[in-house]
């Protein structure tokens, strides 16, 4: 078999790849989309195939496939959902250990969240941060502060008032220099000329509370991200439009931002890092001036946002409850280290 993937309908191979590792199921993926070829009707040959490329499989509905070098562990995942197999050897386990990471708690569905953010196909990017100090005038805010997120990954961090937590995001952002230690976003030094070019892949949904009358609309600040782009003006409209009825404020759009409540602030700024396709998102106190039904929309946008275009997340909160619903992994902010 010379090419590491051969997909076929009927008689025509429609698809060939010589990608290794998940790549080519990925790639089949990419072709597969906007075209329309019902998956049943494929047959897909695979080199080799384990737990992992068994769950790509499933997921992008392949229902017929040879796999010359499969691993017992694809097996079940196969049979659990009608997919028809054959292979040419079988072996205990293939030498991936990606394999291994897969565990039979995972749904198919958070299997192929899991490999697209393994894989880099997800928005969010990795975030590195090595020894951070930061003074604030004479007191030390942060101090010798570590934390690394994957790709796509999200991070609630609590602790009690004054401890930093601002702070850490508006360092992360630049505004502030540290004394001491590196922030990389991807492969980005946090204050480097790059990342001056750059600062719109992380987008700051912060607590609204500037008093500012210069008059502007809601759409105008839902735009603010895009103003560097050269893009179109119908290209800025749409992706405008998009993003304000994603976090839904759309209806408000022709309005004097300044007129707006808190909870509507929070709303277009949060439509404004969507429209910049920012790929790390700070939120500091998302839900300090939404109701009821504004946190419960937010809670939806932010699991959608997870499991579509998986843009890394921390967020900075106070508000248990609706912190439980969201269940992310959870960092505590205490003498100027996270524990
Ligand atoms: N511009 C500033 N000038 C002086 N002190 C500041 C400034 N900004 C922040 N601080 C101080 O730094 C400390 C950390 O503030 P920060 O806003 O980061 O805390 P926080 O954990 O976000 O607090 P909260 O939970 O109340 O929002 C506080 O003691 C604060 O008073």
């Amino acid at each position: 078999m010379e090419h590491s993937l051969i997909v076929r309908r009927g008689e025509e191979i429609v698809f060939t790849s010589n990608e290794h590792w998940l790549h080519p199921l990925f790639e089949l993926e990419d072709y597969l989309k906007g075209k329309n070829i019902p998956p049943s009707e494929l047959f897909v040959r695979d080199k080799i195939a384990g737990k992992a490329a068994a769950c790509l499989m499933v997921r992008l509905g392949v229902t017929r496939c040879r796999v010359e070098l499969l691993s017992e562990r694809a097996i079940p995942v196969f049979r659990a959902h009608g997919v028809e197999f054959s292979y040419g050897e079988l072996v205990e386990h293939i030498q991936c250990r990606t394999e291994d990471l897969i565990t039979d708690a995972m749904s198919i569905d958070d299997a192929y969240l899991f490999l697209r953010k393994r894989a880099g196909r997800v928005q969010g990017l990795p975030v590195k941060i090595e020894n951070l100090t930061v003074d604030i005038g004479r007191k030390s805010i942060l101090e010798d502060l570590s934390l690394e997120l994957g790709r796509g990954e999200q991070l609630v961090i609590h602790g009690a008032n004054g401890t930093g937590k601002t702070t850490l995001l508006r360092t992360l952002l630049g505004f502030i220099q540290p004394v001491q230690g590196t922030i990389r976003i991807g492969d980005i030094n946090v204050g480097s000329n790059e990342w001056r070019q750059n600062r719109s892949l992380v987008g700051y949904v912060h607590q609204e509370n500037v008093k500012n009358t210069f008059p502007i609309s809601a759409e105008e600040v839902a735009a603010i991200g895009l103003s560097e782009r050269k893009l179109s003006s119908k290209e800025i409209a749409y992706r405008v439009e998009v993003a304000m009825r994603r976090t839904g404020c759309f209806h408000l759009a022709r309005q004097s931002y300044h007129s707006l409540s808190g909870g509507e602030k929070q709303r277009i700024s949060l439509a404004r890092c969507l429209c910049q396709n920012a790929r790390v998102l700070l939120f500091d106190e998302p839900t300090s001036f939404l109701d009821s039904s504004g946190k419960e929309d937010l809670l939806e946008l932010l699991n959608e946002l997870s499991s579509t275009e998986a843009p890394t997340m921390i967020l900075v909160s106070h508000e248990t409850a609706w912190l439980d619903q969201l269940n992310w992994p959870r960092k505590e902010l205490k003498g100027g280290r996270l524990c």
